[in-house]
């Protein structure tokens, strides 16, 4: 997922309503609750994440709409179950026989008992995301399965005027497009909440910085070891949260000691900066990072359990790391890692990669095969 820094984020002021909408939808969206998305053109759909649906649910958002549920699902998604789709474009199933909360379920949890087939009624969704394909964008931001309940909401209904209609509903009204622009404008509401001093173990001269965006969304920090020159380029590690490997010291990835490893190098190189991101499990969250592990345990490698999920093989983005390394003053890094995507973004968002400092640790018995994955199917550099 490649989300370019545009000239002109620093120049526009902030929409806060927008991003306001679109945080207090995650919620709703979470709770199991329906929100309407706008879309161009009059559009407009009431959405429910699938991975809440119950039979209640379901009954209540056709007849709040007044037209059948359909189930959007992320074309990765839809090629996982074996429909012939664009893997960038949604897909949308409105099943002739109709949908119930299990098949919901099957379609879109492949961790689930019941293995789906084929889905009658899928469509592939092109020409852009419209407000289908902002729903199972506003799943992903939620941290959940990217799926979604749909029900259009016809003119004669209040589609023509949704947020009259959500209004009615005591529902949340919320754009399509200010919901694909969320991530973008996020970042660039990053500020600095909070600085201390945290001698560590490894790196006694740490500070930390804590940086929270404006409208509610994750706080991201950055770990300073000693002094470095703002102006120069600086020796910095981004790295991923992985409460497994960071904190239990879990094996199957190789976090924890890259993450140690980063606060050591730094410190014996005499200065440095460690982002620690909050973009757990390559940006899909720990719950369905525990999800893709059982899809491992299964036959699966790292990057197909992504896939087969719905979710892009790498969902980070790196707006917030290049908007906090900006903030502080640097533009240009010596970044330490092995993935060449993570330079090319971090790039892309405007800082410049001077060097490329190798970050490889050793095999621990258990993630051979995930890091032979990140080096054939990732492009990683070990
Ligand atoms: N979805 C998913 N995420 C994983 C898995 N294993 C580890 N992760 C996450 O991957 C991220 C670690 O990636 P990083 O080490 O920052 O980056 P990288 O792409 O490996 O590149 P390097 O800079 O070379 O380390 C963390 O957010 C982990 O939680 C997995 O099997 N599935
Ligand atoms: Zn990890």
């Amino acid at each position: 997922m490649v989300l370019e820094y545009a000239s002109d984020d620093l120049a526009t002021p902030l929409d806060h309503a927008a991003q306001r909408a679109v945080d207090r939808a995650l919620s709703d969206l979470r709770r199991g609750e329906a929100v309407v998305i706008a879309g161009a053109n009059g559009r407009a759909l009431l959405a429910m994440a699938a991975e809440a649906v119950t039979t209640r649910t379901l009954n209540q958002l056709a007849a709040l709409a007044g037209t059948p549920v359909a189930l959007v699902l992320t074309g990765q998604r839809g090629r996982a179950l074996g429909l012939e789709v664009p893997a960038d474009q949604p897909v949308r199933i409105d099943p002739p026989a109709g949908l119930s909360a299990d098949l919901v379920r099957d379609l879109s949890d492949p961790t689930r008992p019941a293995r789906a087939g084929r889905p009658a009624g899928a469509a592939s969704l092109g020409g852009g995301a419209g407000p289908e394909g902002a729903a199972t964008i506003l799943a992903k931001i939620a941290r959940l399965l990217p799926a979604a309940i749909v029900a259009d909401l016809p003119a004669a209904r209040g589609g023509a005027d949704a947020a009259g209609f959500a209004r009615r509903h005591d529902l949340l009204c919320v754009r399509a497009a200010d919901i694909v622009d969320y991530r973008r404008r996020s970042a660039r509401s990053l500020a600095r909440v909070a600085e201390a001093a945290v001698p560590l173990e490894d790196a006694e001269r740490t500070r930390i910085v804590a940086f929270r965006p404006s409208d509610g969304g994750p706080e991201h920090l950055a770990i300073i070891i000693g002094d470095p020159a703002p102006g120069q380029p600086v020796l910095a590690r981004l790295h991923s949260e992985c409460f497994t490997g960071d904190l239990l010291g879990s094996l199957r990835c190789d976090c924890g000691p890259q993450l140690r490893g980063a606060i050591r190098e730094i410190a014996s190189a005499g200065q440095g900066i460690v982002l620690y991101l909050a973009q757990e499990g390559r940006g899909i969250g720990l719950m369905n990072k525990l999800r893709a592990y059982r899809l491992q345990d299964g036959g699966l490698d790292t990057v197909d359990a992504n896939t087969v999920l719905g979710f892009d093989a790498d969902e980070r983005v790196y707006l917030p790391a290049a908007g906090m390394l900006r903030q502080m003053g640097y533009g240009q890094v010596r970044l330490m890692t092995n993935n060449p995507d993570k330079m090319a973004q971090l790039a892309a968002c405007g800082v410049e990669v001077v060097e490329r400092v190798p970050h490889i640790f050793p095999a621990n018995g258990h993630n051979e095969a995930y890091l032979r994955t990140k080096a054939e199917k990732s492009g990683h550099l070990f």
